[in-house]
């Protein structure tokens, strides 16, 4: 949550593991920059990226240059402004294995105090693959400067953990290298604001909430859809695949935030608590269950403008006979008094015709229909879609007499646009966690348990996948994922929502 300018964070130094990757190129250099030009970050500041890539400082400036005139929400920038931002920029190459090089670091902080002449945040962001955090904790957790408490952080990225187990793991040895306070699980899709907004949208109306329930839903549908491939990922991705990628965290969080009871304060421990019982009360997948609620598939090759594009198999550190999925659907359900026999499908995939993260509640038809059914242009109705992104809106789809002296029923679309609504461009996810890592501000990240409760939720289907080999690849690229992932809602009566 962005202070009031006047309440900067003090001198910050950021080192980012994984400065070399997809994560930093995409996201985090984009967010720190985006900060800069506001305004939001200290006088005083540094970056340093830490990986095995032989950078230069000015090579790895200019590549995260490139970064941001791709991905950024401000490509550019005022005038001059990357060219006073870059220079606290600097690389550091370095084996994430290699303790003795972690030295280096404290030494970059002191020479920064005795610089600087004052008090440093530290922070440490992992944006590693799962496998590495472990290492690297346990190398930061013996340097002096750790013990600090009140002014350094570690960031972990998710997946937190590999699985349940080391997840657990992961949460033990965080506990006995670091307090709490300084540990930051971060999930960047509660940082969005229209994930936020979804709280706002229940608990700041009376509207909603009175039908928000298994007597009014239908169903409750979550999709994240992506059109990129694995983009140079491989290292992390072929370790992953898209359940623990985005299922395990970003989709549960997302479907916590909907179907969560009503917090009775916007203290941090209150909403996690009312969160994680949602994770808590999700069904249990028994193994044999897992084939008819849970669908994989991996992108082979599709053709765009006339032309061939290998599928992920080809992709650069992909093995051939890769098992690692790039799509997941799955039915849930959440057993309380609110949702009992809700379905709950969740949906994310690579390779898709669109990038679209969007929420579909879908209410249960008028309960008696006096109008014609010759009068009705269709049944689509009763539906509220919540776009996260690339359309950040909702929009309520209901039916609506058409004007004219005939009889005519028609859904129309009520909607709630951020861009129409609101002047100026929202901040990104991660301009706003950024920030509250530097502030102190853990309400946004994710509390040990929330994560393990969450790991719980998809433990059987990855057991069962785990299991049997796949018949990969099953969907071409630029297609809506394997036949099986239609099938999923098609054999309750439903279809899949894109908009
Ligand atoms: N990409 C994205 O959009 C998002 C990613 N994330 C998370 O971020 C994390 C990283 O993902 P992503 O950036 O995509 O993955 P990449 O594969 O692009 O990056 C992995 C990074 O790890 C570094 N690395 C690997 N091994 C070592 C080592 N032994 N020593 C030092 N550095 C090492 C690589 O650097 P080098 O090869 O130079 O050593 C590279 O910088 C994951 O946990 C992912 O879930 C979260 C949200 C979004
Ligand atoms: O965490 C991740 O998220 C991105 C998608 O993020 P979004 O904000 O663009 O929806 C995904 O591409 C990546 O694989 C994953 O690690």
């Amino acid at each position: 949550m962005i202070p009031a300018t006047n309440q900067r964070p003090p001198a910050t130094i950021v080192f980012i593991f994984g400065g070399s990757g997809d994560l930093n190129l995409r996201k985090l250099t984009p967010a720190l920059y985006n900060l800069f030009i506001d305004k939001y970050l200290p006088e005083r500041f540094a970056v340093v990226g830490l990986g095995r890539s032989p950078y230069t400082d000015e090579s790895f400036r200019e590549r995260l240059l490139e970064g941001v005139q791709s991905f950024s929400r401000r490509k550019n920038g005022p005038e001059d402004a990357w060219k006073s931002f870059s220079p606290s920029v600097s690389y550091l190459q370095m084996d994430a294995g290699d303790a003795a090089a972690y030295t280096t670091l404290s030494d970059f902080v002191g020479t920064k105090k005795s610089e600087w002449g004052e008090e440093i945040n530290v922070v440490f962001y992992l944006a590693v693959a799962p496998q590495l955090v472990p290492g690297i904790a346990t190398n930061l957790g013996k340097l002096e400067l750790c013990d600090d408490t009140s002014h350094v952080r570690i960031v972990v990225e998710k997946p937190f953990g590999h699985d349940l187990k080391t997840a657990r793991e992961l949460n033990a040895l965080l506990g006995g290298l670091f307090a709490e306070e300084q540990i930051y699980r971060i999930d960047h899709y509660l940082g969005k604001e229209t994930v936020q907004n979804i709280l706002a949208l229940r608990f700041a109306n009376s509207l909603f909430e009175p039908i928000w329930n298994r007597r009014y839903v239908e169903y409750v549908q979550i999709t994240a859809s992506e059109t990129v491939g694995l983009e140079g990922r491989g290292g992390y991705y072929e370790g992953s695949g898209a359940l623990r990628d985005m299922i395990q965290n970003h989709l549960l969080q997302v479907l916590c935030m909907v179907a969560t009871e009503a917090p009775i304060s916007f203290e941090a421990n209150e909403i996690r608590n009312k969160k994680v019982d949602v994770l808590n009360a999700i069904r249990r997948i028994k193994p044999e269950q897992v084939k008819d609620i849970a669908v994989r598939g991996q992108y082979g090759p599709g053709e765009k403008d006339g032309k061939t594009i290998p599928g992920y198999r080809e992709e650069e550190g992909v093995k051939p006979d890769s098992k690692t999925e790039t799509f997941a659907a799955v039915k849930l359900f959440v057993d309380n008094w609110r949702w009992e026999d809700v379905p709950f499908y969740l949906r994310t995939g690579k390779g898709l015709p669109e990038k679209a993260t969007i929420i579909t509640i879908q209410f249960k038809p008028a309960p008696f229909y006096a109008f014609p059914e010759e009068a009705t242009n269709g049944w689509d109705a009763n539906r509220l879609t919540i776009g996260i992104q690339p359309a950040m809106d909702i929009r309520l789809r209901f039916q609506a007499k058409r004007p004219g002296q005939t009889l005519a029923i028609d859904p129309v679309d009520m909607v709630f646009s951020y861009k129409d609504a609101y002047e100026g461009q929202e901040p990104e996810a991660y301009e706003t966690l950024l920030l509250d890592v530097m502030t102190g501000d853990a309400t946004l990240f994710m509390r040990a348990d929330q994560v393990e409760a969450a790991w719980k939720v998809v433990t059987p289907i990855l057991d069962a996948w785990e299991s049997e080999t796949p018949d990969f690849p099953n969907y071409p690229l630029g297609s809506w994922g394997p036949e099986a992932a239609m099938q999923l809602v098609e054999k309750d009566g439903f279809q899949w929502m894109t908009k």
